[in-house]
């Protein structure tokens, strides 16, 4: 295992972005120092684009001189290479399940939303949030699936913080921001009670106090991004 003081650990992110806000979670629940940079993704550093030529996104994580991308590899590369609890289940089977719905958010719950975000209009931004809401409700089965058996159905990972939790909890302060935004409320108590649950014991944790961005900054950051794309702004 690594993570000594010997490492180079060095994160290129910005604030806003759920992807990051992910990889900050797994080192603070790993217990991982590490060197933090905000990217202007207006103007991306020399080492961004040198690091991620592909995607020429963030997150990026730079350890010991070599870069890794996609968030999703890089909470399972922090998980097999640093000490601390596990964020996947040891079980291969669970770790399937586990990896399935990790997939299942950013595909069928990110990519929509992602698509809201670049909206021209309200109308065609709520078109894309009825996306999010169906994909919501098939995700309160993917809670029911993997807490069971474990103590109540806390958390993905069971009693504990897991990796499905890690995913979905970067996507906190949006879920929040969203019901300020434009009413919606994606984890309801009515119609998805266990999400709603999760929803507010997430927010109690410590973890999610240190490192989840301010509602009302991500509610000002997604009305400057809205009015961008309604004005046809691309860069
Ligand atoms: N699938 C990627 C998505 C990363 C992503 O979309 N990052 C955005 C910030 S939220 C980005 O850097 N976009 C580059 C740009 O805006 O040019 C991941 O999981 O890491």
């Amino acid at each position: 295992m690594a993570g000594g003081v010997a490492d180079e650990v060095k994160l290129l992110g910005h604030w806003g972005s759920p992807f990051v806000t992910r990889v900050k979670l797994a080192f603070h629940l790993k217990g991982v120092s590490y060197e933090y940079a905000e990217e202007d993704l207006h103007n991306k550093s020399e080492l961004l684009l040198r690091s991620n030529p592909v995607h020429k996104a963030v997150p990026v994580l730079i350890h010991n001189g070599r870069p890794i991308c996609e968030s999703q590899v890089i909470l399972q590369y922090i998980d097999e290479t640093f000490d601390g609890n596990l964020l996947l289940p040891a079980d291969p089977h669970e770790r399937a399940v586990a990896r399935f719905w990790a997939a299942y958010i950013d595909n069928e719950m990110g990519a929509p939303w992602e698509k809201a975000y670049r909206a021209r209009t309200a109308e065609e931004r709520a078109e894309w949030m009825k996306q999010i809401v169906a994909a919501v409700d098939a995700l309160e089965g993917g809670l029911r699936e993997c807490s069971k058996g474990k103590g109540g159905f806390f958390f993905f990972g069971g009693g504990g913080v897991g990796y499905v939790d890690v995913v979905l909890g970067s996507l906190v302060p949006y879920v929040h921001a969203a019901v300020v935004l434009s009413g919606d409320r994606l984890f309801d108590a009515g119609r998805t009670p266990l999400l709603a649950a999760w929803l507010e014991r997430f927010g109690e944790l410590d973890l999610a106090k240190a490192v989840l961005q301010d509602v009302d900054k991500v509610v000002e950051y997604s009305r400057a991004i809205y009015a961008r794309n309604a004005a046809g702004v691309t860069s």
